[in-house]
């Protein structure tokens, strides 16, 4: 056994809880961790999703290794074991994806979306297919010119009452579909959200679906001009594409049209709220985080937790042994907060997808009245989850020195996952923006006609008690912030406003006070929701300690790192602001001989990780050897770049080298 696998060992030794336990509470409970495992063992035993690690493909070799897994997965693994949409199985089957896979947009977007909007005759026809397969589809909205604003966009679908066709269109260069996932090349259908047009009248946008591949050949059909944007940041196995349509038909009933309908003679038929359009867009806010941020937090503290458990550096006592770079209070300081996060945003955000279930019962019944609320609560969610996890996995990264630079610790990869949350599925700015309308106007109405979540809005400031560091003192001081903010944010808009400004200028002048409010108002959502769930859960008390800690880190981090703003508003003294210092860096002392069995609960398996840092048995030097063995770059001893290019000066070098030792 290597040192490195011993100080590990070691470290596992010194845990003071079950992480067995912990795991168990992470899953949402003892079945939850045996269904989990049961499906990672059955994708990981499976040596059809073996292949070589991603650090070692080209681009090329890595869409082809994750579409074959990817059909071979939705098409035989997951029937044949019994993982269906709705399942538990189905819950924690992206736990055991293989670390790169396409089709996530026709499974994790499309589906979705013909389920909100297509009639149930649509369903009937599109699920089933898309389902097994058979067909292959994209969610085809964003434009070469335009992705936020989606009154912007320009492709158009224009109605042919002679032929009982939309004609769809892409009228200038800048109206192309881009950036769709599995567009371009898997994909022979896309779902194109398109402006309708009927009898010359605009009706906004719809969605509508439109084949643009042959079914038999794959080749594209007439009009469409179809392919792959390039490589990109990260997503290097996915065919985010480019979808550009001349006058290419479709039939009338290839309109969705749960919400609204185009009836034979031209008449427009609206049957529920415009606003019904944006809820596919809620859907994957409320669910992405999970799987495309958090989790992505947690595998990259597994990586630089343990890394940091046997990378030794320096000497903490002069005359002492190297100690291990996680004994340092500044490496702590970087690693053990983003634990807390990733506890934080989990329990929260499973309180958010409870919401929404909720609400998606309610519109079952036609009561669509908590739309407002969980539009404002997905979007800051996501926006906020995106950016903690982006500059999460960053600091993990950085803290693993020059190693984690290297792909070979898995981190890059990570990060690249990470980063488009910030950006897809809507910008986190304009997300946070969306927000902040809320929240304006809820600050103005009564506590009576407000849902429970954003009451402290209106309600009266309260005074901390006792203990300042105490969960229930630190969901106080979130509260406060987060409505003295708002309200601040608001006076602004109405100064500016008052002054004479147009109230979309208004709202320009006053969006960086905006989007700070809303962003306090999210870190008081999900810290509350943290402390709530830390409060309630059932667990032994040495599995309590660690959440409570967590909770407690999670909130003193974030007040020590813009104590200036708790200070401004007079919800902090400077007083309070040292407890508060002091009090986190105890906590990371208490927590440090915990943290390696605090990530060991995740229970990430090495084959999902890929990193040579993170592996379970700690043995990093032989792995990071072995894996620069594997790099293409040294299949031969003498590259042939080198050799050619080189070898003239290598040769004058040799002949100088030579004369001299001869004169020697
Ligand atoms: C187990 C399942 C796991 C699933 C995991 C899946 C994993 C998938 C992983 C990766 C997939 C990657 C997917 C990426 C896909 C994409 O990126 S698709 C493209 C997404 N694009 C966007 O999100 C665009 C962002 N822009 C917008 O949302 C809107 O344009 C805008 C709302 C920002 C502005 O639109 P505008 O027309 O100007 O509207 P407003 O005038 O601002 O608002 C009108 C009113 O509508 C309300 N509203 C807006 N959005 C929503 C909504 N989503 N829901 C409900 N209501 C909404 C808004 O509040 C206004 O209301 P008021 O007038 O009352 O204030
Ligand atoms: C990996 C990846 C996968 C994607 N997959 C899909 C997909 O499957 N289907 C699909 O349709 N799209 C997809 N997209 C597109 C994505 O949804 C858009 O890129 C996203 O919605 C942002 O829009 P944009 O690119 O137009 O950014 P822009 O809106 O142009 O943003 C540029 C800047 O302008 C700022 N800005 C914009 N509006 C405002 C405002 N009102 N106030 C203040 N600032 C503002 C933004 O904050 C940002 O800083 C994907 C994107 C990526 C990166």
């Amino acid at each position: 056994m290597s040192i490195e696998s011993n100080l590990l060992k070691k470290e596992r030794q010194n845990v003071t809880f079950s992480v067995e336990e912990l795991t168990n509470v992470w899953d949402g409970g003892k079945e939850d961790t045996e269904i989990r495992r049961k499906v990672v063992k059955v994708f990981g035993d499976d040596p059809v999703l073996k292949s070589p690690p991603i650090c070692t493909m080209t681009r090329e070799e890595r869409y082809t290794e994750a579409t074959r897994k990817c059909v071979y997965i939705f098409r035989n693994m997951l029937q044949k074991n019994g993982i269906y949409p709705g399942s538990k199985e189905f819950e924690h089957f992206w736990n055991a994806m293989p670390i790169e896979y396409t089709l996530l947009i026709h499974m994790g977007a499309f589906i979705p979306c013909i389920m909100s909007f297509g009639s149930e005759e649509q369903v009937a026809k599109w699920l089933p297919l898309s389902a097994n397969l058979n067909i292959i589809c994209t969610y085809a909205q964003t434009e070469l010119g335009h992705g936020s604003f989606l009154r912007g966009l320009e492709t158009e679908a224009t109605f042919d009452r002679e032929t009982q066709e939309f004609v769809i269109n892409c009228p200038k260069v800048s109206s192309m579909k881009w950036w769709p996932g599995d567009m371009g090349l898997n994909a022979n259908h896309a779902l194109v959200m398109a402006n309708l047009i009927v009898g010359g009248k605009k009706y906004g946008m719809h969605p509508f679906m439109v084949q643009i591949r042959d079914l038999s050949t794959h080749m594209p059909l007439p009009g469409v001009t179809v392919g792959d944007i390039g490589s990109k940041m990260g997503f290097e196995a996915i065919d985010n594409g480019f979808l550009y349509m001349k006058n290419v038909r479709i039939p009338r009933e290839n309109l969705l049209n749960k919400n609204s309908e185009v009836k034979p003679d031209g008449t427009y038929v609206k049957k529920a709220s415009d606003r019904l359009m944006y809820g596919s867009m809620v859907n994957l806010r409320v669910n992405l985080p999970k799987s495309q941020a958090i989790d992505v937090l947690a595998k990259a503290c597994t990586i630089a937790i343990r890394y940091s458990a046997v990378r030794r550096q320096g000497l903490l006592n002069p005359g002492g042994a190297e100690v291990a770079v996680l004994d340092y209070t500044l490496q702590q300081h970087k690693l053990i907060p983003q634990l807390a996060t990733v506890y934080a945003t989990k329990f929260a955000g499973e309180g958010i997808i409870k919401k929404h279930q909720a609400f998606l019962q309610n519109m079952a019944k036609g009561n669509i009245s908590d739309l407002a609320e969980i539009h404002a609560l997905s979007a800051s969610f996501k926006a906020s989850v995106s950016e903690q996890c982006t500059e999460g996995v960053e600091v993990c990264r950085r803290a693993c020195g020059g190693h984690g630079y290297s792909q070979a610790s898995g981190l890059p990869h990570l990060l690249s996952k990470v980063t488009p949350t910030c950006t897809y599925e809507g910008e986190n700015t304009v997300l946070y923006l969306q927000t902040a309308r809320y929240l304006v106007k809820c600050a103005k109405e009564k506590a009576a006609d407000l849902p429970e979540s954003i009451l402290f809005l209106v309600q009266p400031i309260q005074n901390a008690r006792g203990n300042i560091t105490s969960l229930d003192n630190l969901a106080l001081y979130f509260k406060n912030r987060a409505a003295l903010c708002v309200q601040a944010a608001s006076k602004k808009v109405n100064q500016m406003s008052n002054k004479g400004l147009a109230m979309h200028e208004a709202w320009d002048k006053s969006s960086v006070q905006l989007v700070h409010a809303t962003k306090a108002y999210v870190i008081q959502y999900i810290f509350d929701a943290f402390a709530s769930f830390v409060k309630e859960v059932k667990c032994s008390k040495s599995v309590k300690e660690i959440l409570e800690d967590l909770c407690c880190l999670y909130g003193l981090h974030y007040i020590n790192n813009c104590s200036g703003d708790f200070l401004k508003l007079g919800i902090l003294t400077a007083h309070h602001c040292n407890i508060a210092e002091e009090a986190e860096i105890a906590l990371l002392e208490k927590l440090r001989p915990n943290a390696v069995g605090i990530v060991d609960a995740f229970d990430f398996t090495d084959s999902s990780m890929e990193s040579c840092l993170g592996a379970y048995d700690g043995n990093v030097y032989e792995r990071l050897f072995d894996m620069a063995k594997l790099s293409p770059l040294n299949k031969e001893p003498v590259h042939q770049a080198s050799y050619k290019y080189l070898r003239p000066y290598l040769l004058e070098g040799r002949d100088i080298l030579e004369g001299a030792k001869s004169k020697l």
